[in-house]
This record gives structure tokens, sequence and C-alpha cells, in this order.
């Protein structure tokens, strides 16, 4: 469609549709527009140049034809696009694009038709090993589009031609052991699936080892409840009538909230997990930030069952605060957030565990920007661990702190025992160690801890 001289597009536009209008009313006529998004995006957003105004009357172009529709009716109009959200308004209204379908992700049987597909020719002609069971690989692709799962069947196939090429240079040599080496078998198949990755998520095997490097520890009763009641609200939003949809875990810094929600969206098998975390926007505007956190949301609510995690709210909009009241914060990311949050469609399974340093239910500058009140249906307190969880953490990675003298008030955030339970882990190793109190207290002491056997809260190193 585009052209490089102004109204070229338009001219081509206007003879699809007069090549329709001028045969008989019998013959009936598809337009197909593919990457409808790419053309006919939403007018007056360009930068003014004499290009984007070129889209804009592309644009006014196709809804003169699309409104001359109405007096024919042997032309049928398709448009494709990936991002609905990008087209032109006006196009979308009834007389004009109005019936609208949504192609989500394919689910098994979608799934195992199109492997069938891609697999067919390969199977007539010898070429897929009986050992392939098509089935398996559509029960592991539950987050694959379509595309990904002709790429997996691809990369397969390259695969098992590569193997025998790397023995055999010359193609007329082939032996009949080269021909069977040459059959695409199921192994080829997991190292492409291994490969290649769906774009509708996370990497989970990376998730679990980024955010679990040495396992997930139940840490403490509230941190079981917590955990409890987000794997329990994620199942519930698959069932409909479901309410808890937004929830916000708050706690100290380091206290594990990230974690624990990760580890509750994993283990409750999503289709679709994304964890949006600061450090991955930095270096972004605010424009491209806000981008990608709708892109996100827009994602999960294509899927069957999503997670979002929004780790470290107040980090994500930059929010300053100079004292309870006052401060700064990026108003396209708050708006942003607080637009995908409060727009998730009840239909959707989509469930969003968001993080936090501040107490919702006490007034603070952070508290009011993102409306926590408001914005959230469930809040879970992550608390620091007392001198008992303390004991027991250090006990499940084999560090014995019986003999360390805690005050009763003393609290701990995971992140600092973690700290120093794995460096003193480090000088020995022997199964168990066993820790007096001075080796304890220096290795606090070295990390900027207060005195906790005294104080009331053993204050994490300054981030
Ligand atoms: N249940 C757990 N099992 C094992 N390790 C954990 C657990 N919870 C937290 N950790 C570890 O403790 C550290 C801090 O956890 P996390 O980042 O989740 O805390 P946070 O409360 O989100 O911190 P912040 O407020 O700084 O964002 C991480 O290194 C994490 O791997």
């Amino acid at each position: 469609m585009v052209q490089k001289y102004l109204g070229e597009s338009e001219k081509q536009l206007r003879q699809f549709f007069d090549k329709a209008q001028s045969t008989s009313e019998d013959d009936v006529h598809f337009i197909i527009f593919d990457e409808l998004d790419a053309i006919f995006r939403e007018r007056g957003r360009g930068d003014g140049s004499a290009a984007s105004m070129a889209y804009d009357s592309v644009v006014n172009a196709l809804l003169t034809q699309m409104d001359g529709l109405n007096e024919i009716n042997n032309v049928i109009v398709f448009g494709m696009t990936n991002r609905r959200e990008l087209i032109d308004p006006a196009l979308l209204r009834p007389g004009r694009f109005e019936v609208q379908v949504e192609i989500g992700l394919p689910d098994f049987d979608g799934r195992s038709a199109i492997l069938r597909i891609h697999t067919e020719e390969m199977k007539e002609n010898s070429l897929l090993d009986d050992g392939v069971d098509l089935d398996e690989i559509a029960r592991r692709t539950s987050r694959y589009s379509g595309a990904e799962l002709a790429g997996i069947v691809r990369n397969a196939a390259s695969l098992a031609v590569s193997r025998v090429m790397d023995r055999t240079l010359d193609a007329s040599s082939f032996s009949t052991e080269d021909m069977a080496n040459m059959k695409i078998n199921m192994e080829d198949f997991m190292t492409a699936l291994r490969e290649l990755k769906p774009a509708y998520t996370d990497h989970f095997d990376n998730v679990n080892t980024f955010y679990f490097p040495h396992g997930f520890l139940p840490l403490s009763l509230q941190h079981e409840n917590a955990h409890e009641l987000c794997v329990s609200a994620i199942t519930q939003a698959r069932l409909p009538g479901a309410t808890a949809r937004r929830i916000l875990l708050f706690g100290p810094p380091g206290t594990g909230k990230t974690t624990l929600a990760v580890h509750a969206a994993l283990a409750s098998s999503p289709d679709y997990l994304k964890v949006i975390r600061a450090s991955d926007l930095v270096e972004l505007t605010d424009a491209h930030k806000s981008q990608r956190i709708a892109a996100a949301f827009r994602d999960a609510e294509k899927a069957k069952h999503a997670v979002v995690v929004l780790d470290d709210l107040e980090r994500l909009a930059e929010i300053v605060s100079t004292n309870h009241l006052q401060g700064s914060f990026s108003h396209a990311v708050v708006h942003t957030l607080l637009t995908s949050l409060t727009s998730i469609s009840p239909a959707s399974s989509m469930i969003v565990l968001a993080t936090t340093r501040h107490d919702p239910r006490e007034t603070s500058f952070a508290s009011n920007a993102l409306q926590f009140q408001q914005t959230f249906d469930t809040t879970v307190r992550v608390p620091a661990l007392t001198p008992s969880d303390i004991r027991s953490t250090a006990l499940a990675l084999d560090c014995d702190l019986s003999h360390v003298r805690f005050a009763a008030a003393a609290r701990m955030p995971v992140r600092s025992l973690l700290q120093v339970v794995h460096t003193l882990r480090a000088t020995t190793s022997n199964a168990t160690i066993v820790i007096d109190q001075a080796t304890f207290d220096s290795h606090m002491l070295e990390f900027g801890f207060e005195d906790h056997a005294h104080a009331h809260t053993a204050a994490p190193a300054p981030e």
C-alpha cells in the first residue's frame, strides 16, 4: 500500500474498491488488509511532517471508501492487526470494521492441529520420526502462537539437517544411515523448544534462577499466609465473578515481597507471566516506559491465565518524596499504571501482584500518588523476620544460630539475613555451621546493620 509519491496510496485504494464495484453483483470480492495498524494509524498522532500527513490522508481515503460500501453489497473487507489500539478509532465504528473478532493464543487442540499441518509434508516424505509425539509438544507449548509453533517445526527440521550435513558435506554421497539420521526426532523438537521462547511471556526458566538462586524458603507464617492468599487469588481469578484481581504486597525493603509474588505466580502455572521491574526500564523515556507497561497489560489480556508482577511501584513511577505529602513522580508512568490497573476487563482472568515499601493504610506521598486504597482490591503485609523466623530460616540454609541472642523485638529483612548467612557459609565447607555471638555480630556490623541484640530493628544497609 505504501507508495513513493503522495496520493498514490489513495489512488491504489480507490482502484481496489472501484474494481469490485464495476463487476457484476454476483461476484463477491474480498479485500484483505494485512497489518492494518502499519498504515491506518490514528490520525493527528504524527509529528506534523509531510509523511505523517500523507498517512492521515490514506486513513481518510479508506474511511470514504468504507462508507461508500453501504451502496454495494458484493464487497467484504477484512483487516488484520495485532495492535488494535493503534488503528484510527473512526475505522472501528459501526459501518466500518464493525465486526471485530479476537484471535487469541491457540488452545491445546489448536496447537495440535497447527503442529499437524506444519509436519504433514514431512510425514508424507518419511522425514518425521515415529517417536515424535505432537500432542506432547502441544502440551509443552501453552504460550506459543501459531507462527511460533511453525518456527519450532522449522527449527527442528534444520537441526535434523545440520546433524547429517555436519557429517556428510556431499549430498550425492548420502547413505541410508544418513537418510535415517535426517529424520526429525523428538529430541530435535525439544531442542527447538528450548531455543525458541514464546513472545507472550517472561522466560520462566530464567525467572526461577533469577529470583530463587538458592531455592524458595517459607520464611515465616505471615510469608506463608501471604503466599497462600496470592495463589488462591490467582486460582480464583480464573473463575467467573472473581473480585480480587489487584493485590498489593507491602513491607519494609528486602522482606521478600517480589520473590513471594513471583513464586506464587509460578506456583499457579500461568500461561503468561510478566515481571515489570524499574531496572528493566532505565534509560527509557517516560513515553517508552508507559508503552512497555501498557503493552504488558495488553498481552496479559490476550492470555488465558496471566499474572503481571509490578515490582517496586515507587521506583517504577519514579516517586521521590520530600515529606509525606510532597514530592515528584512521573506523570506519564503513574497515569499508565493507574489506567492499566483500573481498566482490566472483567472477562479477563488476569491478576496483578504489585509490591511497595509504603504501608497503604498510612498517609504517604507514594500512597496518594498511586491511589493505593482505590486501585487495589487486597493489600497484604510482608514483614521482616522475627528472631524465631531468623533462626529457622538460617537453619534451612544449614546455619545454626541457636547460640545467637536477639532482642525479642528485633526484626530483620530476609535480604539482610541471607547476605550474612551466605558470607558465613562461604567461610567453611562443613555441612552445618554453628555460629557464635561474636562471629554473627561482627558480620552484622560489616554489613552495616545495627546491634540486633539490643536494637528494636536490625536496619538494612542503605540502598
Ligand atoms: N522466600 C524466599 N526464599 C529464598 N530467598 C528469598 C525469599 N524471599 C526473598 N528472598 C531473597 O531475598 C532477597 C530480597 O527479596 P526481594 O527482592 O523479594 O525483597 P523485596 O521485599 O521485594 O525488596 P525491595 O523492597 O527492595 O524491592 C532476594 O535476594 C531474594 O532472592
